[in-house]
């Protein structure tokens, strides 16, 4: 067995132990006293069939006697006792187990990690093994314990009674060892390979039940479509699994059969041994109940040690994601991160996602000044979202520094930056929870009444108060009442509001992203939510990314990215007053926007909604 095995052996024993020592204990004192009564079953068995045919007095049976009827007993309770015990165990080490994965999986304070297709397998793996490998491990290695008892005991029997059948019983059982061993290997190959089909496997088949997707599904008529694709899948994990079973049916039936050939050989010699007197009758009890004893600890051993080797295998994709390093740098010794006072720089920030990847920000050099606005705007992919991801720290800059206030954002507690930042995702996501959850997820700390001012900011409490449920409403039409209807859907702009509601929450935010937060809004609500943002930016400093250019003109900075390069930067006045890149798109939206409203654009039209927001913008202007 090769070290880094034994090593997970050790981790799994430790947590077996910290997670319930008692259970723990108890499984394998249980172990041990359920490994020898058969032995003494066996034993003494002989001793009593042995006295009755030698004719002795009950008296001289009774010793004996009494401690059948008890290992008899033994033999029947131990087991369900030892059950307990390691369910005990079991569901104290997930819990652990559970624990110490998720601290580990939050331990990375970036995003690179869950994008690497790797790391996400492993993952899955990990989260796979940590519902059950480590019990397997730890039962597993209880279970051969305890088979190695009772392999002792009467190995040591069958020694008294004919050393030769221990070696031929062993002979015929090497081989079952090394073939169990070889395709638990193979097993655990299999799973490795099918992981990426099994994740597939479970896209396609969420697409064909998830309600955010029925809806293109139906449209588009993709359900035959997706179903083939789901069953593909699961066709080639079946392939896989197959073969497998089907190399494992050919090695162990032969196994089996080569097993059965030795334990009839040594029944028909015991036979003829009590036949001729050379061994007694309670001997050739012994020896019935030490081959198929020997033979079945023998199995135990090789079964569960290709479960556990199967185990130890999956547990290092767990060991793996618990000891993978934090995928940024997080400084042993922070620096304090102060409150913003003069702004943000990013100097010569260049940034690719990996190695593999193109440049995305090529060499961006930004200052945002303190308690201003900034916009940022461009073409789809042109870089604004990866730059405030940046921004929080999401990655590092391949190339280039980004300061807040001169500090360095590598100096700093990842979450203290965070803690300081508000902000609203282009794909924000919707909680199945409460639609105070939802907002309260903004800061934990906060009390109903800040989560009900939050909303009322985002122009979403009145939505919300006419909830069946008010604020206690659950967002979902998945996990609701089973006995009620109680679980609502919100539409995309609510959600929308909600998710801005969360953003505000934070009170002691300097630093306010909002990308995209109006996208889904329609004309009056789009300028609600800006009237509104303003006022409540007052003297934070934000960022905000749109394409709806009319609600950035009021903006201090406006700075066009293009292929990940400042094009253009300077106030709406001075971009358009130079006729460039932003001109061009402010013209070519407004043009837009004409026709739009000449072609029939109702009042919730694209339109109307740059008309609609674009004059109180204005008056609003700085
Ligand atoms: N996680 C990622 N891994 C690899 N490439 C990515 C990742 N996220 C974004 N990209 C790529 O980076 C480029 C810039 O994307 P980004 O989302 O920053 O653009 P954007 O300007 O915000 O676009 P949009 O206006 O469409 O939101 C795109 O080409 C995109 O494919």
């Amino acid at each position: 067995m090769a070290n880094p095995l034994l090593g997970r052996i050790r981790v799994a024993a430790a947590l077996a132990w910290t997670a319930h020592p008692a259970a723990a204990v108890s499984a394998a004192v249980l172990g041990v006293l359920s490994g020898v009564a058969p032995v003494a079953t066996a034993w003494l068995t002989k001793l009593v069939l042995d006295a009755i045919i030698r004719g002795d007095g009950f008296a001289a049976l009774a010793p004996a006697a009494a401690g059948l009827a008890v290992a008899g007993l033994a033999v029947i309770v131990l087991p369900h006792l030892a059950e307990y015990a390691k369910a005990q165990l079991r569901r104290s080490l997930r819990v652990l187990i559970y624990d110490r994965l998720f601290r580990a999986v939050n331990r990375h304070p970036g995003l690179s990690r869950f994008e690497t297709p790797g790391f996400h397998d492993t993952l899955r793996l990990a989260y796979d093994a940590s519902g059950n490998a480590p019990d397997r491990l730890v039962i597993g290695v209880l279970a051969i314990g305890q088979a190695i008892i009772t392999l002792a005991g009467f190995a040591a029997s069958l020694a008294a009674i004919n050393p030769l059948m221990i070696v031929v019983i062993a002979l015929a059982a090497l081989p079952t060892a090394r073939v169990e061993l070889m395709l638990s290997r193979k097993r655990a190959e299999v799973m490795w390979d099918i992981t990426p089909a099994m994740r597939r496997q479970v896209f396609f088949g969420d697409l064909l039940t998830r309600p955010e997707a029925a809806k293109e599904v139906r449209l588009f008529g993709l359900g035959d479509y997706l179903r083939t694709r789901m069953l593909d899948e699961v066709r080639d994990i079946n392939r896989a699994e197959r073969d497998v079973d089907r190399r494992a049916l050919r090695s162990q039936g032969a196994m089996a059969l080569l097993g059965s050939a030795v334990a009839a050989g040594g029944l028909i010699w015991a036979i003829a041994g009590a036949a001729s007197g050379d061994i007694s009758v309670g001997d050739v009890t012994v020896f019935v109940a030490a081959v198929a004893g020997v033979q079945a600890a023998l199995t135990a051993i090789v079964r569960h040690w290709a479960d556990v080797h199967n185990a130890l295998l999956m547990f290092g994709h767990y060991m793996e994601v618990v000891a993978a390093e934090p995928d940024l740098p997080v400084p042993r010794e922070p620096v304090a991160l102060p409150a913003l006072r003069r702004g943000i720089e990013l100097r010569d920030v260049w940034f690719r996602y990996s190695d593999e990847h193109p440049w995305i920000l090529r060499g961006v050099d930004l200052f945002i000044p303190y308690g201003r606005t900034v916009a940022l705007v461009g073409v789809n992919g042109a870089g604004k979202s990866t730059l405030v991801k940046l921004l929080c720290r999401m990655y590092d800059p391949s190339k280039g520094r980004i300061t807040w206030d001169g500090v360095d954002l590598r100096d700093v507690n990842p979450a203290d930056l965070r803690g300081r930042i508000g902000a609203v995702f282009q794909d924000y996501m919707d909680y199945d929870l409460t639609a105070a959850e939802n907002i309260q997820l903004g800061d934990l700390s906060a009390g109903r009444d800040q989560v009900r001012e939050a909303a009322r900011r985002a122009g979403v409490h009145d939505t919300i108060a006419a909830l069946p449920r008010g604020y206690d409403t659950m967002l979902s039409r998945l996990f609701g009442d089973r006995d009620e209807q109680s679980g609502v859907s919100l539409s995309g702009g609510q959600w929308q509001r909600l998710a801005l509601a969360r953003a505000y929450l934070r009170q002691r935010q300097d630093l306010l992203i909002l990308d995209e937060p109006s996208s889904g809004l329609d004309a009056q609500a789009e300028h609600e939510v800006h009237t509104g943002l303003r006022a409540y930016r007052g003297e934070r400093t934000s960022v905000l990314i749109s394409h709806r250019l009319g609600t950035v003109r009021d903006a201090d900075l406006i700075v066009v990215l293009s292929e990940g390069r400042i094009a253009e930067r300077g106030t709406h006045d001075e971009l358009m007053a130079s006729d460039g890149e932003y001109a061009r798109l402010f013209t070519l939206q407004a043009a837009g926007d004409e026709t739009g409203s000449s072609g029939g654009a109702g009042d919730d039209g694209p339109a109307e909604s740059l008309r609609t927001t674009t004059p109180s913008t204005r008056s609003a202007g700085r």
